[in-house]
């Protein structure tokens, strides 16, 4: 199966207060279809590495690979766009706009790209809605739905662009346990049916039990 990323000896150091190795010779990779969860006691560095696997942070050693296109080095724009274009995020807050309707909302990554037109963008963010099963929400504001139907709409806007991967941090860490099982549902169909792959940061071991890998980290290191 195809790699979809590869981290390649991968260090990285805090340089104050005081110098800290905090990421110590991180190699893996996802493959296509793969749903991992990476774990860890807090502190060990899951958000650091994250951080740097989804191109936002650019000051580590190593090397990093997306769809086996080196992107280690890259300027920043060039970055953003890949970044744009196939990696989608969910975070443990969703960081809707709460003015925008859920379909504002789930268009603005594709209208950011720009690569399509306003009303092929709209019929997409309305496909992804589907998919969410939460279409009957669209002309809503998103400050007038509810915690687990927020987190499907930030699902929804992770899709639009139909990303390679789908990087999440504690996406289900403010949500019920009803709810963060239909988030772990949605994700499950996604891998299994459309060949997503997943890499999402969590302390819900019921969670991490069901997904098809645990990266387990301990003190910067990934345990093997
Ligand atoms: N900007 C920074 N400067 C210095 N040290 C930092 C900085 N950001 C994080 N750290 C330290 O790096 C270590 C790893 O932090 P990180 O946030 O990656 O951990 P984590 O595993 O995600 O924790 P949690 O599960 O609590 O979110 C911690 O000891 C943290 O205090």
């Amino acid at each position: 199966m195809s790699v979809i990323l590869e981290a390649k000896h991968i260090n990285k150091y805090f340089k104050k207060p005081v110098n800290f190795h905090v990421l110590k010779d991180i190699s893996f990779q996802i493959k296509k279809g793969e749903f991992a969860s990476v774990m860890g006691k807090s502190g060990c560095g899951k958000s650091t590495l994250l951080y740097i696997l989804s191109t936002m942070d650019t000051d580590y050693e190593g090397e990093l690979y997306l769809k086996n296109q080196l992107i280690t080095g890259q300027d920043s724009t060039h970055l953003s766009h890949l970044r744009n274009k196939h990696i989608g995020f969910v975070f443990q807050f969703h960081y809707l706009l709460s003015e925008f309707s859920v379909l504002e909302n789930v268009m603005l990554p594709a209208k950011k790209l720009a690569e399509k037109s306003l009303q092929e963008i709209e019929h997409n963010a309305i496909q992804k809605l589907k998919i969410l099963n939460i279409e009957h929400l669209a002309s809503k504001k998103a400050s007038q739905v509810s915690g687990g139907e927020k987190q499907r709409v930030a699902i929804a806007r992770a899709l639009i662009n139909d990303p390679s991967i789908i990087m999440g941090d504690e996406p289900t860490g403010n949500l019920d346990s009803h709810n963060a099982e239909n988030v772990f549902n949605i994700f499950k169909q996604l891998s299994d049916e459309q060949g997503l792959s997943l890499l999402i940061v969590t302390h819900d071991e019921d969670f991490a039990n069901k997904t098809d890998r645990i990266i387990q980290m301990e003190d910067g290191k990934i345990l093997l």
